[in-house]
């Protein structure tokens, strides 16, 4: 039988490996087409979950897309790491610090949205990695969640998120998906994957704060 999926929408952990590592400049800046390539990968994993994961997918697709808009529009040249997209933006007052005003969709805003989430996924994927062959990943996936992204959350998105932590397929599911090889391999992988992400995490969050945007509106 044909594969409905094509090759392209299929998620390989290699390639979101593959992307936070090209993120990383030797000047430890971040590229934000990579970063958006990352993400990009990781929501065809979301993908693969269903439509009851389609509110997750639908919000992180409309964040990059605001994203890929700046990189390709006319000031693209100030995107090109997340170091420069902070000096422009800042250094223009394109971004509302206080509260939502004209910059609702600055580049700055919404990447810190993916970097919040960002943090889920290192955590995430760290319990992934080094649990046993019964580790549940719904209760993976909220302990996690708990310990990162849901203090930015309202009431109904929290309640939503636990609703479809549930339907998570089991750990051995969630490896094969993942289209690397063995549980064994895929655990290697990780390995290599979360320091990478968590580099590229430490870093945005080392910046965000020395210019006092790790509350942005
Ligand atoms: C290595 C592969 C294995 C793991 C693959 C994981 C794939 C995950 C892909 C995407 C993760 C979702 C990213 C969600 C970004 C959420 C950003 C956010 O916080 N948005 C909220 C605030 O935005 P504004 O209103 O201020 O613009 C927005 O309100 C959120 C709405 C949607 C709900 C977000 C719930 C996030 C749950 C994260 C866990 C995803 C579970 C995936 C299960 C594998």
């Amino acid at each position: 039988m044909a594969d409905t999926v094509s090759d392209d929408q299929k998620f390989c952990l290699k390639e979101v490996l593959d992307a936070f590592r090209l993120c990383l400049s030797e000047n430890r800046e971040v590229y934000l087409q990579h970063y958006v390539a990352g993400w990009r990968g990781l929501i065809k994993f979301l993908n693969t979950l269903g439509s009851v994961f389609g509110f997750i997918s639908k919000d992180a697709v409309t964040k990059i897309q605001i994203l890929v808009h700046l990189l390709n529009g006319e000031n693209g040249s100030q995107y090109v790491t997340i170091q420069s997209m902070v000096k422009y933006e800042q250094g223009n007052e394109l971004v509302d610090l206080t509260k939502r005003g004209n910059n609702q969709e600055s580049g700055c805003r919404t990447l810190l949205r993916l970097h919040r989430a960002l943090r889920w996924l290192e955590l995430f994927l760290d319990r992934l990695r080094t649990s046993s062959e019964d580790g549940k990943t719904s209760v993976m996936c909220a302990d996690a969640y708990n310990e990162s992204l849901a203090k930015y959350h309202p009431w109904v998105i929290r309640k939503a998120a636990g609703m479809a932590f549930c339907l998570l397929p089991g750990r051995q599911a969630f490896l094969e998906i993942m289209n690397v090889g063995s549980s064994e391999q895929v655990v290697a992988m990780l390995g290599e994957a979360i320091p990478l992400i968590s580099e590229v995490y430490q870093i945005t969050e080392v910046l965000y704060a020395q210019h006092n945007m790790l509350d942005l509106p």
